[in-house]
């Protein structure tokens, strides 16, 4: 029988704990009204006493924020239990959530209180959350480094006095699976009163394990999870609850538990918390990074083409993203290139195929990233080798804060020199007008991009520009060079080139060795 875990979503309360993040009214709403729409059970908005901004955020997510239960944090005193109530008065479905540390650590040095204090602390706050609300959660800081005899009876006396939840919180990541799995069977079965309760787990990440211990505590028995999305929060922060979800949709066969979350909201959810917060999302994290439906190495990226379940355990559709990604690279095979090549419209027979592949490879040894413009670099090279009309045959640029940029070219054309020289917005304009005022033709440079393709401050520049002549075909050419503006002039010629040879400019025929060379020193060969 499937059993139904609830999700407590405290992106908006341990989350904000988040060193660095703060967020206002209009941001909290913004990601609840997307939590609400993603199916979370519990939306914990703030902490009311903490500030007036906070209470007027919890405040404003209670009145608007419906179909989904809203909790306000307090400690376990009336000040912060009278604060929450006024914050979730007009909440749809209001929850006081109160907390008191009960490890000896927090009690002795923190609080300064014996243990019967915490008691009848938990007791007094339980007691006079549960005048202004029926749903009042109930949380043991640091239960997890509680004595457990201890725990029991404050978890007892707590729902004696009314709580419906009681969370135990593994405050500060401390826990292991196992360990806490254990811990959570032996609350369930010395705890009196817990079967009429929600038992909820609350884990921190500070070893790595607050999802591990999560799904831990839900095999023991838990029957709600808190965590964050994007697993953000004090420290190392919370369970990522979309990981914790995901988890218990894959693994249904071994939790035999379902939530109530949409899953096909969790990428849009992940990506609002990021964008608001500012805490970006690590390209490896599980589920919602930007790695975690591609694949890069060419075994992997045929086997996921043949059938996508070799290598992916979820489909990326389900937690809200398109597709599975093919990112080529170094490691990438034949069949991912040819499936790219595909989707840019390239249809290349098997030869053309592996001489474009070869020069993929030697370009990927160098590049961390192969963009689709190198990709349509090499297929024009390799499909449409054209011969070099225009030759840069030198290059020299006047530019700074005080001056008109200009630029004077050298391009040699069969055995002859033209020269020119020209002024732009800017020295990569200059070169472009030099080298149109020598061949003739006024070109409108459509994009221009810069790739560093080794590392260090002399680093090897790689420029890929496309241009246009007045309103006409595209040509993309590309040029390398340690100095950006002479790899600039030398895309532009290339590109120059391609134009002239499609447009019937120059006599076609077939390479000869000077051009060979040419394309060498070029970097196109
Ligand atoms: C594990 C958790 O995540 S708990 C939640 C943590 N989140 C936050 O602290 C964020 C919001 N906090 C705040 O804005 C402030 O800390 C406030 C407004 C709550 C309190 O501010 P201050 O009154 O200046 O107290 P301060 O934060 O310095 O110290 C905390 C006090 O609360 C007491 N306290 C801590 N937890 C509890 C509790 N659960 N119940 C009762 N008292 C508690 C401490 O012992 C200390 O008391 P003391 O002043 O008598 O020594
Ligand atoms: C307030 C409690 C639930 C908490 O955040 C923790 O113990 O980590
Ligand atoms: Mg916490």
């Amino acid at each position: 029988m499937t059993r139904r875990v609830y999700i407590f979503d405290t992106t908006l309360r341990d989350g904000e704990q988040s060193p660095g993040v703060s967020l206002n009214a209009g941001e909290k709403l913004q990601i609840a009204r997307q939590l609400a729409r993603l199916g979370v059970d519990v939306i914990e908005a703030g902490f009311p006493i903490a500030s007036q901004g906070d209470f007027e955020a919890v405040q404003a997510i209670a009145r608007e924020v419906r179909g989904v239960t809203v909790a306000g944090l307090a400690r376990a005193g009336f000040a912060d239990i009278d604060r929450a109530w006024e914050a979730l008065r007009d909440a749809e479905q209001p929850r006081i959530h109160t907390f008191i540390a009960t490890s000896p650590i927090h009690m002795q040095h923190k609080l300064r209180m014996d243990p019967e204090q915490v008691i009848e602390a938990a007791v007094a706050a339980v007691k006079r959350a549960k005048s202004y609300v029926s749903d009042v959660e109930f949380s043991a800081e640091d239960a997890s480094r509680s004595e457990l005899d201890f725990l029991c009876r404050v978890l007892e006396a707590a729902i004696a006095a009314g709580a419906t939840v009681v969370n135990i919180p593994d405050t500060v990541g401390y826990a292991t699976p196992q360990e806490f799995a254990q811990f959570i069977r032996e609350i369930l079965s010395l705890v009196r009163g817990i079967e009429k309760v929600v038992v909820s787990v609350h884990c921190h990440d500070d070893l790595g394990l607050a999802v591990a211990n999560s799904l831990a505590a839900v095999a023991a028995g838990a029957t709600q999870v808190e965590g964050a999305i994007n697993g953000i929060g004090e420290r190392a922060g919370n369970a990522a609850i979309e990981e914790v979800v995901m988890a218990l949709f894959t693994r249904r066969d071994q939790y035999g538990c379902t939530t109530g979350i949409r899953t096909e909201e969790i990428y849009r959810t992940s990506r609002l918390v990021a964008n608001l917060t500012g805490m970006p999302i690590q390209p490896n994290k599980a589920v919602v990074g930007k790695n975690a439906f591609a694949h890069e190495s060419g075994i992997h990226q045929d086997g996921v083409l043949k059938e996508r379940t070799t290598y992916e355990i979820m489909n990326p559709t389900m937690v809200g993203i398109s597709q599975s990604n093919l990112v080529l690279g170094k490691h990438s095979g034949r069949h991912a290139f040819r499936q790219r090549l595909a989707e840019l419209g390239y249809e290349l027979n098997d030869q053309e195929l592996n001489k474009a592949f070869q020069r993929f490879k030697t370009l990927a040894d160098k590049k961390k990233e192969i963009t689709d413009a190198d990709l349509e670099a090499i297929v024009e090279d390799e499909l449409r080798p054209v011969p070099v009309t225009y030759d840069l045959a030198y290059l020299h640029i006047s530019s700074g804060t005080t001056v008109v940029p200009t630029a004077t070219v050298g391009l040699k054309k069969g055995g002859e020199l033209l020269e020119e020289a020209a002024c732009g917005n800017g020295p990569v304009d200059a070169i472009c007008r030099a080298v149109d005022k020598v061949t003739g033709i006024p070109c409108v440079l459509k994009s221009w991009g810069i790739n560093a393709v080794t590392a260090g401050k002399d680093a090897i520049g790689e420029v890929t520009l496309k241009i246009a002549e007045n309103g006409g075909k595209t040509y993309i050419g590309r040029g390398i060079s340690t100095d950006i503006l002479e790899a600039s002039a030398r895309a532009y010629v290339n590109a120059v080139n391609k134009m002239f040879w499609e447009t019937g400019r120059v006599e076609r025929k077939q390479h000869g060795p000077q051009e060979e060379e040419n394309r060498v020193e070029q970097g196109l060969a």
